[in-house]
């Protein structure tokens, strides 16, 4: 039902107006990769990327199993035994997790490259109040649904322990394994340092198509690798409009988030005037315009069109919906496309437009039946095995106990810089 796919052959490196490469001699696309997906920061149009490099390069992308569902059991700190073992070892990982660096280095390769995304706290706090209201009790208590009442007093509505206090402060310090009610400057200051040290590249949501101009010159990737369309929107009447004075209460109860965010802004802009801040600028052109020669490959003249969930037919290009309260958009695949047979690239095409939820689930679908068909025989206990022995020969002993406990031993409770070990994984979890 798509037109011919969408894959353009596109051949950046000979074109004379990108920048330059930042390596001397030609070298591999990198693949080993972890993305810190944090929340409401344009996360899941990265992930989207991601998902489908690793689909079209046959990579393995480490998936949450069960109870996990679609996340890594967030809010609790990221385990390896949160990995189904039938997407072990990986070479990327991606799904929403409460980043916790020791257990990465024991699941990915050595050579990963660690990646996060941030956003401005007072549009990301917006948004994130707007889209967890229901879900937060810290938001949910809050007289009206109202976000400057909250921001009048916010300890009259937060409980730092209740469960989904997560979003209600600091919730990209968390994401990142930080503590979200430690606001001494001297822990700011060594916290920022710290994940300046482990993350290569801290994309800023507001410069979306320059931080994937970094990003994709960091993994000496082509431009093709990185074209998406925006996922995970919410409907402009589900935005609430923030009166003056609001954005700096916000930065203030934020005050962690607000410090990584005014130091990786900078930083994201000294990688800029580095590479040269007008190849970015013609590279970002070359974007937008591969980007339309893709969707006109894919449907045709008569692009998707943004819809509200009810509206687009497809439960597979559906958006979650938090609550009744607040609406994410998704795209209606065009009435009248053209049907095509169902080719490798009419597949992308979908999955292009395709909701971090769903393209989750099949991927977990897809990589378990790889994985059936490399082992027929294997039962649960011996599916572990593959894993655990080929990280054994590349001498990470570590992983292979982390890996053999997992199939002996109940849920660990959150670990390093984690929830204190109160929560309980739930099978239901908020996106
Ligand atoms: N490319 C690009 N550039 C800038 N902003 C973008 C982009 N893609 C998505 N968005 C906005 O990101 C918000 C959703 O973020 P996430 O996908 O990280 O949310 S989630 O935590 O996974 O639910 C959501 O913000 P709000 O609409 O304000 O809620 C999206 O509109």
């Amino acid at each position: 039902f798509l037109h011919h796919g969408g894959h353009l052959n596109w051949t950046m490196e000979t074109s004379p107006m990108v920048c330059p490469s930042t390596s001397p001699t030609p070298t591999p696309k990198h693949t080993s990769i972890a993305f810190l997906k944090t929340h409401k920061t344009a996360s899941s149009t990265v992930q989207n990327i991601l998902f489908r490099f690793a689909e079209r390069n046959n990579l393995t992308v480490a998936l949450p199993g069960y109870p996990c569902d679609h996340q890594f059991c967030y809010p609790h700190t990221f385990n390896n035994r949160f990995v189904h073992p039938h997407t072990v070892p990986p070479k990327i990982i991606t799904s929403h997790m409460r980043f916790n660096r020791a257990e990465l280095l024991r699941l990915m390769p050595n050579d990963t490259i660690y990646i996060t995304i941030l956003r401005e706290p007072a549009s990301m706090f917006e948004s994130l109040f707007s889209y967890y209201n229901q879900y937060c009790l810290s938001f949910k208590r809050v007289p009206n649904g109202s976000l400057e009442t909250f921001l009048e007093n916010p300890w009259s509505y937060y409980r730092p322990e209740e469960k989904y206090a997560v979003y209600a402060r600091n919730t990209l310090t968390y994401d990142l394994g930080g503590d979200k009610d430690q606001t001494d400057p001297m822990y700011i200051r060594n916290f920022v340092a710290e994940v300046d040290r482990v993350f290569s590249l801290v994309m800023i949501a507001e410069y979306f198509d320059e931080s994937l101009i970094l990003l994709r010159h960091l993994l000496g990737w082509e431009l093709e690798d990185v074209l998406y369309v925006k996922l995970n929107m919410r409907t402009s009447t589900s935005k609430l409009s923030l009166s003056s004075g609001l954005p700096a209460k916000i930065r203030a109860w934020n005050s962690v988030d607000a410090a990584l965010y005014d130091h990786f802004n900078a930083s994201l802009w000294r990688k800029l005037e580095d590479l040269g801040v007008g190849c970015v600028a013609r590279e970002v052109q070359l974007l937008q315009r591969a980007t339309d020669r893709l969707l006109r490959g894919c449907f045709g003249s008569n692009f998707p069109q943004l819809r509200s969930a009810s509206q687009i037919k497809n439960k597979n290009l559906r958006p979650w919906q938090p609550s009744s309260k607040v609406a994410i958009v998704g795209y209606e695949l065009p009435s009248n496309i053209s049907r095509g047979s169902r080719g490798q690239s009419q597949d992308m095409c979908l999955k292009l437009i395709m909701p971090e939820v769903q393209y989750t689930h099949l991927l977990q679908h897809s990589e378990s039946l790889r994985y059936r068909r490399k082992h027929p025989t294997r039962t649960p206990m011996q599916t572990l095995r593959p894993a655990i022995s080929t990280l054994h020969q590349q001498g990470r002993k570590d992983h292979k106990e982390t890996l053999e406990r997992s199939i002996t031993s109940p849920p660990l409770g959150a670990e390093i810089g984690g929830t204190r070990g109160t929560q309980q994984v739930s099978k239901k979890q908020t996106t």
